[in-house]
């Protein structure tokens, strides 16, 4: 704003035909938003549809949603009301079959004109009891009346979206809010359904579109040198900034991405270390098979765990041996990958295998670790670990506080905790050190600006970059094209939010969402 202030003022006044605003397409034109406000149906959406919108299932009470222009008469014709209705608010009446007349229940009816509506449009809600007898019922009833038809999946949310009512980050929000399994999941989740994140990118591209409009108004009218000196060297630091400000958002490590699909946490080590121990009692049931048979796992075993509100990903994986037998050696393959992208390993040691020699013991475990993660420990993220050393109950007291002093005073690698998963000692210890690790790797929904939480963000965002990299390569040699550079930048921040060529993408989002919603 502060950019566009003065010469834009003394534009105007020198200029008898303000052609650049006319002409913009920043301004006025392509990069317009497609949002609309208004209880008219869009284009396409002419149907009235409706559709259960709780669970499927026997339950107390069931909603089924009406959205569109026929939704009053909808509500009119299921419970024969002739009266005027009053907006959002519950009335208890008698739902009827509109031709049968047979009554089908009694129950709640909402009515909510547009444009002040989920959708936008006219809408209504039925709160009926939950059987499937019902529910069909009410669903028949209503697929008899003309112009309305069950809506596809995601409908509703598709329609609010073009009415305006949320942007797609917004959308993509209101989708993980349904799906979030734990609570820093919907924290997040509520954070962007709120328009935080919506409001960044938004607040990039008007940035962008500041700078596109001086460097058009630029071309347009330097050569009658209608434009203040010095334009240009504030989009150019305009850019710039922008340019570190994205950058900054996107090196947060994945954290929002990690938060919303979960921590990717994957157990492994020598065989009979306790690696099927660990997971059982980690997710607090025998999923795994435990048996004193070196080489039992051979497949990945995985399951969904919330440690401390954050959601992880926990796969035992199998020992890792060499081996004659082809179907254990595939099963070392599949632990060894699984290692190779998790975003934390938790490896596992027999201790009644360590040296009996102290000394000898940090040596001993630098070679463990390589040998489970020699790729991650060449390129130095020891960080990605956490080492277990397992069975402390088959260790003599004595022993076990000598190889604690020894790790203690020699031993940086990675963090360790000594463990016995017979007994359970030293459960609460390695719990609170998995929590703390699980937390950083996400990030804290409530802390600081909001996370990109998908790829599709980090896709556009990083193309975003180069296209503004193509307005300082241009800037000096031809700034139509290093404007080119600053319009497509602002059309990938546009395909986040959803203002700018949006349809192929809309496909994506709303196929996500279940019927209802
Ligand atoms: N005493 C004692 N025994 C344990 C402990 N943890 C595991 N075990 C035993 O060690 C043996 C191997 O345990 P598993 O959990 O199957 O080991 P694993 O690492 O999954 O083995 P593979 O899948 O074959 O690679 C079993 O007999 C377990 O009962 C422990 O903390 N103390
Ligand atoms: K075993
Ligand atoms: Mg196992």
């Amino acid at each position: 704003m502060a950019l566009a202030g003065c010469w834009r003022i003394a534009l105007y006044k020198n200029v008898t035909r303000p052609r650049v605003y006319l002409t913009c397409p920043v301004v006025f034109g392509r990069a317009c938003p497609v949002r609309r406000v208004c209880s008219r149906p869009v284009p396409g959406f002419e149907d009235t549809i409706f559709a259960l919108s709780s669970g499927r299932g026997r339950c107390g009470v069931a909603v089924v949603r009406v959205s569109g222009p026929d939704a009053t008469g909808a509500l009119r014709a299921l419970t024969g009301l002739k009266r005027a209705l009053t907006p959002r608010t519950a009335l208890l009446r008698s739902i009827t079959h509109p031709a049968s007349k047979e009554l089908l229940d009694r129950g709640l009816i909402l009515w909510f004109p547009g444009p002040h509506s989920f959708t936008g449009e006219d809408s209504a809600e039925f709160h009926i009891h939950g059987g499937p007898a019902v529910i069909n019922g009410v669903l028949q009833a209503l697929g008899s009346l003309p112009g309305l038809r069950p809506a596809e999946a995601g409908e509703f949310t598709r329609r609010a979206f073009h009415a305006g009512k949320l942007d797609l980050t917004e959308v993509e929000g209101l989708g993980d809010l349904i799906h979030a399994e734990t609570e820093a999941q919907r924290r997040q989740a509520l954070r962007q359904m709120a328009g935080d994140l919506g409001r960044l990118y938004n607040d990039w591209s008007q940035q962008l579109k500041h700078c596109l409009a001086h460097v058009e108004a630029f071309i347009d009218f330097s050569e009658g040198e209608l434009i203040e000196d010095g334009v240009l060297n504030q989009v150019d630091t305009a850019v710039s900034k922008l340019q570190v400000e994205i950058k900054t958002h996107l090196s947060d490590e994945r954290r929002g991405e990690r938060l919303r699909s979960g921590v990717h946490v994957v157990i492994a080590g020598s065989t009979n270390a306790g690696k099927s121990s660990l997971f059982n009692l980690l997710c607090q049931r025998p999923a795994a098979i435990v048996s004193p048979t070196a080489g039992t796992t051979r497949d990945v075993v995985e399951t969904p765990l919330d440690i401390g509100g954050f959601p992880v990903l926990l796969s035992d994986t199998a020992g890792l041996r060499e081996t004659d037998d082809s179907v254990e050696r595939e099963g070392v393959q599949r632990a060894l990958k699984r290692v190779e992208v998790a975003d934390l390993t938790l490896v596992v040691v027999d201790s009644t295998q360590l040296p009996q020699e102290p000394r000898m013991v940090p040596g001993f475990l630098n070679d463990y670790l390589n040998n489970v993660l020699p790729k991650k420990m060449e390129q130095g993220h020891v960080q990605q670990c956490l080492l277990i050393i397992n069975k402390s109950d088959l260790l003599p007291n004595e022993h076990m506080s000598i190889i604690q002093r020894a790790l203690s005073d020699s031993f940086t690698a990675a963090a360790v905790s000594i463990l016995s998963c017979s007994t359970g000692a030293g459960l609460t210890d390695f719990l609170k050190m998995l929590q703390e690790r699980v937390k950083t790797m996400c990030a804290d929904p409530l802390v600081g600006s909001p996370s990109l939480t998908q790829t599709r963000h980090r896709t556009n965002l990083q193309k975003s970059i180069e296209a503004l990299g193509q307005y300082h390569k241009y800037r000096d040699m031809d700034l139509a094209l290093a404007a080119e550079g600053l319009r497509l930048g602002l059309s990938c921040l546009g395909r986040i939010t959803g203002k700018v060529g949006t349809e192929e993408i809309l496909d994506v989002i709303f196929r996500d969402f279940c019927i209802g919603k």
